[in-house]
Formats: structure tokens, C-alpha cells, sequence
């Protein structure tokens, strides 16, 4: 089939019922949940361009295998060129959704190609695994699916691993073996937008004991498995708000949900790593399914940011606060944070190392550094936008108020900016800073940013140990060495 509209996307949602729990109640037709309705649009918008002659060659291409086109998150990059491709792919939707959105189709198909172009990793293993995940891949490819993803365990006892939990199953462990499939059981967090997607992808980061065999997984399976309960947070908005009101809530909410699995049948070909704790360990490490899509996250995070920055720049100017040096001077430490990592992405792009297969995968320490750069730089973002808009904030009147011919001349006079910002441009300006810098979705999205590789703590330090490894210091022992080759008194003359 190879690349999807909207519309066919939006047609698969309807056809299926997976068992979708939202404040207390069974949802029965995703399509038409008010809190759905208009992420499913933005989504389905995405599946639209790859069809629009704007951005077709840009975000698609065609498939040597088969000769339809498909999205370029499915391409296996040569190249720079296509290396390039897949950034202009993670460019385009990002910007269509101002970086908000973080787990668009883009990010999980990424981590299903590395998986794919990876596969003899897992083929050392168990051969069959490897096939699995190869067949999945083109699976997902030409019928061009949108996965969510669960990779945590539920925060229960963190000190304890999974076997040590009060309950064998409280972290999602496989039961038994049946002539169909494993019978698999427990939870898994976090599953972003898993209400309004197609499949789900299980896998885990390392930190496996012995003792953690069953716990050791990797499979795929459809949204709407028998069993498979999708539990939802509270929304944070309700689908209804003005988008007046609301611009950037009413849009682009990620729903996130706990997966709970309840006696679900993975069918054997699903299955990509089972019942090794070794395996599950390197599989983060060894398949690139969390290098590949750190370009992906990065070129994210870099547009969310130059959104979060624009917006700042935006307010500062609209009250006439930007004169003074201590608004300058936030806003050019706004400036640099975000050149610093558009800077580190092109270097990612040149630095790339080539794999034995002659995959390129970009830079590790480039990529690793926006990552653990963005949790700290984007809060920033938010707080220098709370710092300029001050009060303001707290004075924007609604869609209704705006509306009333009683008061229309105060709207206009008392709530207009600078020369030439009209009250109208102002309150609107501030509603949509608002959403980003206050409301609860902007406090998602934050804690997105902080979150949404892992914990940044352990991350940071993966990080340091590993650059360890490949940096001796040399520059030291050279300083260093002079005393290597005199004698303390010719050492002194030396000092
Ligand atoms: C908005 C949002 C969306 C997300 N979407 C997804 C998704 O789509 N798919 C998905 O799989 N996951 C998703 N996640 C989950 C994300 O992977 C986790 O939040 C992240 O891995 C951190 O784990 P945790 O939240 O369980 O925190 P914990 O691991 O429970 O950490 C809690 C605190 O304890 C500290 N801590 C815990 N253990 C240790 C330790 N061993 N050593 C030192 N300090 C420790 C941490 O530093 C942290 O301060 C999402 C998270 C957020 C916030
Ligand atoms: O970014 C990665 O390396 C993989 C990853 C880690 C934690 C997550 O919550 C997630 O969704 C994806």
C-alpha cells in the first residue's frame, strides 16, 4: 500500500475497538471522543502531506523493494544524503506541530528501521526474532502504521528490580508459552498517544538481574489486542475549549496512558527477544533504537525550542520590555541555548559513523549532549517566558469577553500593547503563551522535555562513563610528562 492519507488513517482507528479507559468510562468510538478529536486531526494532517506535492518528495520516497513510496522515517540512511532526507522528514513534522508534538509517527518508525537494519543483533540470538522484527518492519512500512511505545516499568518500589515487586506481575512479565504465542501479564508505562494509534511496541531499557528472565521483552501487537487495556491520565483539556482561549492546548495534546495487560496472546512471529536477560540488556545498546531516533528527538526538541524562544522574543517585544538589558540579555541566553543545539545537529549530521552493514548512524556524543542539554535548556524557556510576561498573564480576559460589544473599547485601550499591538493582538499573543508557559498542558509538555529519554540523571551519567572511555587525557600526561623528564631542581627552572 505504501504511504496513507489522513482520511485512511482516521478509517483504521474507526475499524477497531481497543479497550480504551478515560475518566472512568470505556470509550467506544476513539473518533468521536471529544479529547481525541482534534490530536487524531493534527495526526491525520501528517499522513495528508506525505500526499501534498509541497512536501512529498521532501518527507517521502520511493521503496527499492517494493517500488511504492513510503515515508523516509522507513529509510535506511547510506548516505549524508539520506541521512539529510530523514531530518528534513523530522523538520517538516516537527514544524507542522511546532515541536509539540513529541511522538509522532516519525519517532517510532525511526526505532523500528534501526531494529530492522540491526536485526542481526538479534539474530545471534534466536534467528526467528530476527525475522520477526525484519517482517514487522515492512509490515509497518507498507501499511504505514502509527506505533506508541511502553518502555518503563510502573513507578511502584524503583529499588526493587521486577522480580522483587510485592506481585510477580506487577511489571509486565510473560506467563507461558502456548502453541499461538507467549500469554504475557503486568504493566508498562508510558504510553503517549496510545489511545488514537495502531500498534504497540514493547521493549525496555537495560537494567535486567538475574532473576528478571520473564521480564525480558521485546514484541509488537495491535492496539486492540484482546486484553490490552489502555488506561488514560486525566485530560487536560476537554476537547471543547476555545481555541481562542486555548491555542495551543485545544490542538496538540498528547494523551499518555499505562498499558495493563491482562493474560494478552503475543503471537510468535511478534515476538522480537524473549527470556534473555543478556539480550534485553544490549538491545538498546547494540540495535541503534535509541541513537536513530535521538535525531529525530533532537531536531524535535531543537523546533520546540526556537518555538518556546520566538514566543519569548514575541512578548517581550509586544509590552515594549525588550529595551531594557536584563529582558536582552534572557533573551540572547535564549538565543545561544538554541543556536547551540542547531549547531550540535548539523555536527551530528557530519560526524556520523558507518556501520559494518554501511548504515550511517549520526553522532553519539553530539546527540547525547542535545539530550541532555534540552531537559535543562527548555525549562529555561519556560521560565524566562513567565519572567517577561509577568502579571499579564493573569489579566487575559476570554473569547466571550473579547466578544461583547459592552466591552469592546476597554479591550481595545486597556489591553493593548506597545504602539501598534492592538488589544486584540496582545490578549492573543498572551493566550498562547499561556498555554505553553502555564496551563497544565504546558506543564506536560515541560515535563515531557525532562523525561521523555529517560530519567536525565542516570542518562548524564551513561553519558560521562562512556565518554570517558574513549577520552584519556592525554592533554594531562603531556602537561604532565615534564616531570617525567627532569630532575626536581630542572623542574623548578622549568616552573
Ligand atoms: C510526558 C511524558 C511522556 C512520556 N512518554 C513515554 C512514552 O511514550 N513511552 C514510554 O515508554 N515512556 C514514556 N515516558 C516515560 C519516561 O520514559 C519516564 O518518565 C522516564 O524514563 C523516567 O522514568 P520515571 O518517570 O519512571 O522516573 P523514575 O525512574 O521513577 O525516577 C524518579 C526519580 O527518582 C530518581 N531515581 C530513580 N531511580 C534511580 C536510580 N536507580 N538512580 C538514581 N536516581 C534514581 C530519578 O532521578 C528521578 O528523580 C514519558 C514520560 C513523560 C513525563
Ligand atoms: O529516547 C530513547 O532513547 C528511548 C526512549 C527512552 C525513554 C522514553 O520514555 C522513550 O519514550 C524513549
Amino acid at each position: 500500500m505504501g504511504i496513507r492519507t489522513g482520511d485512511q488513517y482516521i478509517r483504521g482507528l474507526g475499524s477497531r475497538q481497543p479497550e480504551i479507559w478515560l475518566q472512568g468510562r470505556m470509550v467506544t468510538n476513539v473518533c468521536e471522543e471529544a479529547v481525541f478529536r482534534q490530536p487524531i486531526y493534527e495526526i491525520a494532517k501528517l499522513y495528508d502531506m506525505q500526499h501534498d506535492e509541497k512536501y512529498q518528495d521532501k518527507i517521502t520516497h520511493i521503496c527499492q523493494e517494493t517500488g511504492e513510496r513510503v515515508n523516509n522515517a522507513f529509510l535506511v540512511a547510506k548516505t549524508p544524503e539520506e541521512l539529510q532526507a530523514k531530518r528534513v522528514l523530522y523538520e517538516t513534522y516537527a514544524e507542522a506541530t511546532f515541536g509539540l508534538m513529541g511522538r509522532t509517527p516519525d519517532f517510532l518508525n525511526v526505532v523500528l528501521t534501526s531494529l530492522y537494519s540491526n536485526a542481526s543483533f538479534l539474530e545471534r540470538y534466536n534467528p526467528q526474532w530476527a525475522e520477526n522484527a525484519k517482517n514487522y518492519y515492512k509490515y509497518v512500512r507498507d501499511q504505514d502504521l502509527f506505533l506508541t511505545h511502553a518502555i518503563i516499568n510502573p513507578q511502584n518500589d524503583r529499588s526493587k528490580s521486577s522480580h522483587e515487586q510485592n506481585d510477580a506481575y506487577t511489571h509486565l512479565g510473560a506467563v507461558e508459552e502456548t502453541p499461538e504465542g507467549l500469554i504475557v501479564k503486568g504493566a508498562k508505562m508510558l504510553a503517549t498517544l496510545a489511545p488514537i494509534t495502531d500498534e504497540v511496541i514493547i521493549y525496555s531499557f537495560p537494567g535486567f538481574q538475574p532473576g528478571d528472565e520473564r521480564y525480558a521483552l521485546a514484541f509488537a501487537i495491535p492496539i486492540d489486542t484482546p486484553g490490552l487495556r489502555i488506561i488514560c491520565r486525566e485530560p487536560m483539556q476537554d476537547g471543547i475549549r476555545s481555541v481562542y482561549d486555548h491555542p495551543l492546548a485545544s490542538r496538540f495534546e498528547e494523551m499518555d496512558a499505562l498499558l495493563v495487560f491482562h493474560d494478552v496472546l503475543v503471537p510468535w512471529d511478534r515476538l522480537f527477544l524473549y527470556n534473555n536477560v543478556e539480550a534485553a540488556n544490549l538491545l538498546y545498546p547494540k540495535t541503534g533504537i535509541g541513537q536513530q531516533p535521538a535525531h529525530q528527538t533532537g531536531v524535535r526538541g531543537l523546533l520546540k525550542l526556537q518555538f518556546a524562544t520566538e514566543v519569548a522574543m514575541r512578548l517581550a517585544d509586544s509590552i515594549g520590555v525588550d529595551v531594557y538589558p536584563n529582558v536582552q540579555n534572557h533573551l540572547g541566553e535564549l538565543a545561544q541555548s538554541l543556536e547551540s543545539v542547531r549547531a550540535l545537529l548539523r555536527t551530528a549530521e557530519l560526524d556520523y559513523e558507518t556501520l559494518p552493514s554501511g548504515e550511517l548512524m549520526p553522532g553519539y556524543v553530539q546527540l547525547e549532549t542535545i539530550r541532555g542539554l534540552l531537559p535543562k535548556l527548555y525549562p529555561r524557556a519556560i521560565e524566562v517566558i513567565q519572567i517577561i510576561g509577568a502579571g499579564g498573564f493573569l489579566m487575559s480576559p476570554t473569547d466571550s469577553d473579547m466578544e461583547h460589544p459592552d466591552l469592546t473599547e476597554d479591550m481595545e485601550k486597556f489591553y493593548a500593547g506597545r504602539k501598534g499591538i492592538s488589544g486584540t493582538d496582545r490578549v492573543r499573543l498572551f493566550k498562547l503563551a499561556w498555554d505553553l508557559c502555564g496551563e497544565a498542558f504546558g506543564q506536560r509538555l515541560l515535563q515531557y522535555e525532562r523525561y521523555y529519554t529517560g530519567d536525565p540523571v542516570r542518562k548524564l551519567a551513561i553519558f560521562y562513563n562512556n565518554y570517558k572511555k574513549s577520552h584519556a587525557c592525554t592533554m594531562v600526561d603531556d602537561a604532565l610528562s615534564v616531570f617525567a623528564t627532569k630532575t626536581a631542581s630542572q623542574t623548578k627552572q622549568v616552573l
